[in-house]
């Protein structure tokens, strides 16, 4: 495989004697911040405790409370000790040592496009690094802190969800590798929140390692970025607003894999069926994909984000110089900034994302299943490869120079649990009779499908997975056509403004910041036009007719058009206030009971709860549902006349889709209702 911009840092240890003599060899790593003495972890703790504001708030607690302060703080230094990270750098050596043999066993390649990680290293040490990587396994965070031993930068603190602190020494391990520990939604516990807020504060300010975290706050089952969480980068940009650094830089990261380790739990999650508790017993037993093979991995370090140049004069810092500091927060209007960096982060998440040629056979083969043709045969599947791979580079995708029949037979042998290529040459879709055995039916989170439509819906399920990654190159170009599509022709003003509905539409599904539409339009439009998918005649825009692009444009959107109909659809019928997880599970129900028909092909990935959530999330946003939590349950209170109008904007897209039949898909979806 060739990319001359990427390197494979496995290489070096294929040919290593001894790989213990490199995890053992001596270190000279790059700091974010050069400083003299080093801070180590119990600083941070300490400063903690010492800081004005939490002193502040230890009093208010036991004014409160009338606890008195040694027992406070005692509550407190437990709280530290839980948050913060250690470092052993025994531990680390030991675990590149393992994590080599592993590497080497399971993966062809660990890719890393090196020369924008060394140019972000020697860049490091005058104010803080937060790198930011998109998060799609736990793999993540195990192989970007080995990508940095082999690069000698520090080892980042990286901020971790409480699930791992469960798991007997696994825990204390990533501890010692440098993870610190959170709690996953602001409760009420006002002693916790300040001490972890002052905790990460420290980290920037007072710390000298970079810092790693999730902005999209846990890994993405879809495979597709999801919109951003504020909390935590909240917390890391207050050190900037408050002047307390010069500068803050980010660094987007996207991390692609050829082959997910949780491609089956993912597609079992997106069904509903809950991942299994983090613990050790089950770390050990994931062992056994050891003798399996995931093909190659890569990280693409994008260009860092200075915080400075990103707000430049957009407000004034000095806001923040009266009165004493420990009492300023962020206040609304650098509140309002926040959300352009954190969408600027995840978008160049997106941009710098490699794609793989199974991401391409992916797409290949869902557009067959939606049109309802025959799974493809090698010749053909090259050639339609060649295509798709034509037109994804030329809108800005990387994608590895390789001998296509080579990467096809690479691709089916790394996936060969999931596509199968048959005696007649064709290729299949590998069906396994799944048994569920005894799932707790109150732990379900969506309707208890049959295990007949679990094992039929499974393996559509990983294919969509492996799809979904590239969506987010075409997404503009699929709604431009959609709008054609129903309207035969338009005018750039009308065009824009069907695009503009429907982007707010799929805002969840396709995360875009609204300021950005005309300009993605514009280009989207620009792309089209220059593929002769689309034309411009006497100011109007049309499709160009048999153009196969256009067609994989309207079969990749089509299961999210149709979840979010079955959801419009569905709201009518319930009561106007009605618990969440029921609208999710009368959503699957009715899909599974057409699914199960198989009069027609509805692809099984509409019953995924990740779009329908996304669904219920933009009706949120439009004002269509009103969100509440009641006694531990999340309630909608639901507006029938605003859901009446998404669904008959969404009719207006549809019906007009002669070459995939969606009419018919919908007739006999309301035939069901
Ligand atoms: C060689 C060596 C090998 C070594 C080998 C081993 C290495 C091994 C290392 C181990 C390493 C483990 C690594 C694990 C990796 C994870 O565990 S990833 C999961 C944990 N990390 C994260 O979650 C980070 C990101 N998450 C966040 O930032 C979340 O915000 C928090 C802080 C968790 C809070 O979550 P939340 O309560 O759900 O709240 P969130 O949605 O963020 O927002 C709160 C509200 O404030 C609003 N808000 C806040 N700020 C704003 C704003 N600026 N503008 C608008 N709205 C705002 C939000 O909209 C939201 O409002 P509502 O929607 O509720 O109305
Ligand atoms: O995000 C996590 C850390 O990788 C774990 O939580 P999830 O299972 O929600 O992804």
């Amino acid at each position: 495989m060739a990319n001359r911009s990427y390197e494979d840092l496995l290489e070096p240890r294929r040919n290593d004697f001894n790989i213990w003599l490199w995890s053992t060899r001596a270190l000279n790593t790059q700091v974010a911040v050069k400083m003299r003495p080093r801070p180590n972890p119990d600083d941070h703790k300490l400063a903690v405790l010492n800081s004005l504001k939490i002193s502040e708030i230890i009093e208010q607690i036991g004014a409160k409370s009338n606890m008195d302060r040694k027992a406070i703080e005692r509550q407190l230094m437990l709280i530290l000790d839980e948050v913060g990270y250690t470092k052993s750098l025994k531990v680390i050596r030991y675990l590149s040592y393992i994590l080599s043999k592993l590497l080497l066993k399971v993966c062809s390649g660990v890719y890393v496009n090196y020369q924008g990680l060394l140019k972000i290293k020697s860049t490091m040490g005058n104010c803080p690094v937060i790198f930011v990587p998109s998060h799609r396994s736990y793999a993540d965070f195990v192989i970007f802190s080995y990508v940095f031993f082999h690069y000698d930068i520090e080892i980042p603190a990286i901020a971790a969800g409480m699930d791992f602190q469960g798991m007997t020494g696994v825990g204390e391990m990533l501890r010692n590798t440098g993870a610190f520990f959170m709690r996953r939604s602001y409760g009420d516990d006002s002693l916790y929140w300040a001490a972890f807020k002052e905790y990460v504060h420290q980290l920037v300010c007072k710390g000298d390692l970079p810092v790693e975290f999730f902005i999209e706050g846990t890994r993405s089952r879809s495979n597709k970025s999801m919109v951003p969480k504020y909390g935590l980068i909240n917390m890391i940009l207050k050190s900037y607003f408050l002047s307390q650094v010069p500068d803050i830089l980010f660094v987007p990261v996207s991390v692609n894999y050829d082959r997910l380790i949780e491609e089956n739990l993912f597609s079992f999650e997106l069904l509903g069926i809950p991942k299994p508790r983090e613990s050790t017993s089950g770390f050990f037993r994931s062992w056994k994909l050891v003798k399996e093979s995931f093909g190659s991995i890569y990280f693409h370090f994008g260009d860092p984000i200075s915080t400075r140049e990103f707000f430049e004069d957009k407000f004034d810092r000095s806001k923040h110089s009266l009165g004493p500091i420990h009492l300023h927060e962020i206040n609304e209007e650098e509140k309002r900034l926040i959300p352009h960096l954190a969408y600027e982060i995840v978008r160049r998440q997106q941009i710098s994302s490699v794609v793989s040629y199974f991401n391409l056979i992916a797409l290949i083969l869902n557009n067959n299943i939606t049109r309802g043709q025959e799974f493809t045969g090698m010749e053909e599947l090259a050639q339609e490869i060649r295509i798709l791979r034509g037109t994804f580079r030329c809108w800005g995708a990387t994608i590895f120079e390789q001998d296509i029949h080579s990467a096809i037979k690479d691709s089916l042998k790394v996936h060969q649990n999931l596509i199968t290529v048959g005696e007649n040459g064709k290729i299949g879709l590998v069906t396994n009779q799944i048994s569920m055995g005894a799932v707790d039916a109150r732990k379900l989170k969506g309707h208890s499908l049959s295990e007949a439509t679990i094992s039929y819906s499974v393996p559509f399920m990983m294919l969509q997975i492996y799809a979904n990654p590239v969506l987010h190159y075409f997404i503009d170009g699929a709604l431009i056509v959609v709008a054609l599509r129903s309207t035969g022709r338009l005018n750039e003003d009308d065009l824009f403004k069907h695009f503009r509905n429907l982007r707010a539409i799929f805002s969840f599904e396709f995360v875009l910041l609204e300021t950005w539409y005309k300009t993605y339009f514009e280009e989207a439009l620009h792309r089209l036009s220059s593929q002769k998918i689309i034309a411009r005649r006497n100011e109007q825009y049309e499709i160009f007719e048999n153009n196969y692009f256009e067609e994989v444009l309207i079969s990749s959107i089509q299961p999210f058009i149709l979840s979010y109909y079955v959801v419009a659809e569905i709201l009518q019928t319930l009561p106007e206030v009605v618990e969440e997880k029921l609208v999710l599970a009368s959503a699957q129900k009715l899909l599974e009971e057409a699914i199960s028909e198989r009069k027609i092909f509805i692809h099984p990935y509409a019953m995924s709860l990740d779009t329908l959530g996304n669904c219920l999330s933009t009706l949120v946003r439009m004002g269509a549902a009103v969100k509440r939590r009641r006694e531990g349950r999340v309630m909608l209170s639901i507006n029938r006349e605003s859901i009446g109008g998404l669904k008959s904007d969404l009719e207006t897209y549809l019906p007009s889709f002669q070459v995939i039949k969606s009419f018919d898909i919908f007739v006999h979806i309301k035939s069901k209702l």
